[in-house]
């Protein structure tokens, strides 16, 4: 018998797969990713293709496992972009629709609608949320509403729905197991985050049959175990953890005491503050959410979301395409010295924390004749920290602490103009750790919890190695100059 000593993570994320191995010191051994089609049917609708999500996350885990060997595997966590609601026929294994993505607006009207009829703050009290397109429950309503045979076979039980999570798991186990864990049940304003069960009163609201839904689990135990990782004779390999990715993130970063809070900027933007073992209700346009279920007690967070982050940066990319990488953007930025008054509100789809805008769109503001490349590029960076810090704000008062640091992952972390101008903005350090694939550890640290490879928190704790801070270089006064333009830029969207 092989001493077990890896554990990998898949990390299904919104524009990419990846599988990352890490070894028992928290270090990466190896890592695969690939990007996967987007599609946007419509204004403001985002789709993917949940077969093609499964066919690359398969072939990066290959890739990533491929010099291993496969009797060493502890365990493998999963953790995903949340909210993307995914219908597959239990017989055939394949989807029956597009997925719906987080990002997707069409049910923003549909919402409206059960606000009209006061749904909201039921919806808040039981699930955390604001009542939003941009959790699953409307996405899956629309789906059956839209979809007569999808609705018939998922009242017989044949049309089986889930997060990306439980697709994964469900294709990825011997007997096809159909679990979720309660941080992403969290995220689909189907669950009633008090008694973690699903909520009868808005399933039969929503005419969402149960037979449809997961079983809900903890994030930390085997769910399953998968031969498909290779060919060698009786590798069996426990699925033993999965969370959203931002609840991994916050979980990879060592959150583990109350107060403790961390940014990741991917997509999106997401600031997740741990709250202990009681939800704590936001009066400010907050959500309150699962952070993960772990030996028997559910721990929840604070969150502000931030809708569009990376994508501006995709979007200069391959929209505009005045950018030929990611990474470029760094150093045409760092070329002027400021935006010289040009704002970007990317609100492509929509305005999450603080303004909950589901029908705002994208704008770049200030214009001149002066204005360059180089300025609208520098103006798309600063609106992903400009949306950060507004977020940030947002949770400083309702708890009435001032932040002292920020955390930070997230694949823009990369980036250090941005990481610089969110440090100036905030007047606090912002602080990068040595992996920056914080989701991925995270669900890596609760696989390997679930089958002993790490005993307890505390052990964790001792992996945690930062990279860099950055320092803020500005005064009170730029900032407040700064935001209050930005905040005027924002005014002009909504109108
Ligand atoms: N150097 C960089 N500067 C700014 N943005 C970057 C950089 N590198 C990657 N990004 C952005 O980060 C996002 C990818 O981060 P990641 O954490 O992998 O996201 P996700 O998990 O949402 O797919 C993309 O939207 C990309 O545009
Ligand atoms: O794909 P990411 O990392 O931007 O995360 C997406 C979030 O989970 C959406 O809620």
């Amino acid at each position: 018998m092989k001493q077990k000593r890896y554990v990998v993570a898949i990390d299904q994320g919104t524009t990419s797969c990846r599988a990352i191995v890490f070894d028992p010191q928290g270090a990466i051994v190896s890592t695969a990713q690939k990007e996967f089609t987007q599609f946007f049917p419509k204004s403001g609708w985002v789709e993917h293709d949940a077969e093609e999500i499964w066919q690359v996350q398969l072939e990066v885990l290959h890739e990533a496992v491929k010099l291993l060997d496969l009797e060493e595997i502890a365990a493998i966590g999963i953790t995903n972009q949340r909210e993307t609601t995914v219908v597959w026929d239990k017989q055939t294994g394949k989807p029956l629709h597009p997925a719906i993505v987080w990002q997707c607006r069409r049910t923003s009207a549909m919402c409206e609608e059960l606000k009209q009829q006061g749904w909201e703050p039921i919806i808040r009290s039981k699930t955390g949320l604001v009542l939003d397109a941009y959790f699953s429950g409307t996405k899956l309503k629309w789906l059956l509403d839209n979809n007569p045979d999808i609705r018939a076979k998922a009242e017989q039980g044949e049309a089986l729905f889930g997060t990306i999570d439980s697709w994964l798991i469900w294709k990825l186990t011997e007997g096809r197991q159909h679990v979720t864990d309660a941080s992403n049940a969290s995220r689909t304003m189907l669950l009633n985050i008090h008694s973690v069960q699903w909520d009868d009163d808005i399933l039969r609201e929503l005419n969402i049959p149960k037979a449809m839904l997961p079983e809900v689990k903890s994030s930390s135990e085997v769910y399953g175990y998968t031969e498909l990782l290779g060919t060698t004779a009786g590798v069996r390999i426990p699925i033993a953890g999965a969370a959203g990715d931002q609840q991994a993130a916050l979980f990879g970063q060592g959150c583990f005491t109350e107060g403790m809070a961390k940014n990741t900027y991917g997509t999106g933007c997401f600031v997740l503050k741990q709250t202990g073992e009681k939800p704590v209700m936001s009066e400010k346009g907050l959500i309150t959410t699962i952070a993960w279920s772990l030996n028997g007690k559910v721990y929840y967070a604070l969150e502000g979301s931030v809708f569009n982050a990376g994508t501006v940066v995709q979007w200069l990319r391959d929209g505009l395409g005045i950018v030929g990488t990611a990474a470029e953007t760094e150093v045409i930025a760092k070329s002027v010295e400021h935006t010289e008054g040009v704002y970007f509100v990317p609100a492509f789809t929509g305005l999450g924390t603080p303004y909950w805008e589901p029908d705002a769109r994208g704008m770049i503001t200030g214009l001149t004749r002066a204005s360059t490349r180089a300025h609208i590029v520098r103006a798309a960076l600063e609106s992903i920290a400009f949306q950060s810090y507004e977020v940030l704000q947002v949770m400083e008062e309702e708890s009435g602490i001032h932040l002292r640091e920020l955390r930070v992952d997230g694949g823009a972390v990369k980036n250090e103009f941005l990481m610089q101008f969110q440090a100036d903005l905030l007047g606090v350090a912002v602080t990068r750790p040595r992996v920056i694939e914080t989701t991925a550890l995270g669900a890596a640290f609760l696989a390997g919890l679930a089958v002993g490879l790490w005993n307890d928190l505390s052990e964790l704790e001792q992996l945690k190695g930062y990279d860099r801070s950055f320092r803020p270089a500005k005064d009170e006064a730029y900032r407040k100059q700064a935001v209050s333009a930005w905040q005027r830029a924002v005014a002009y969207q909504l109108g």
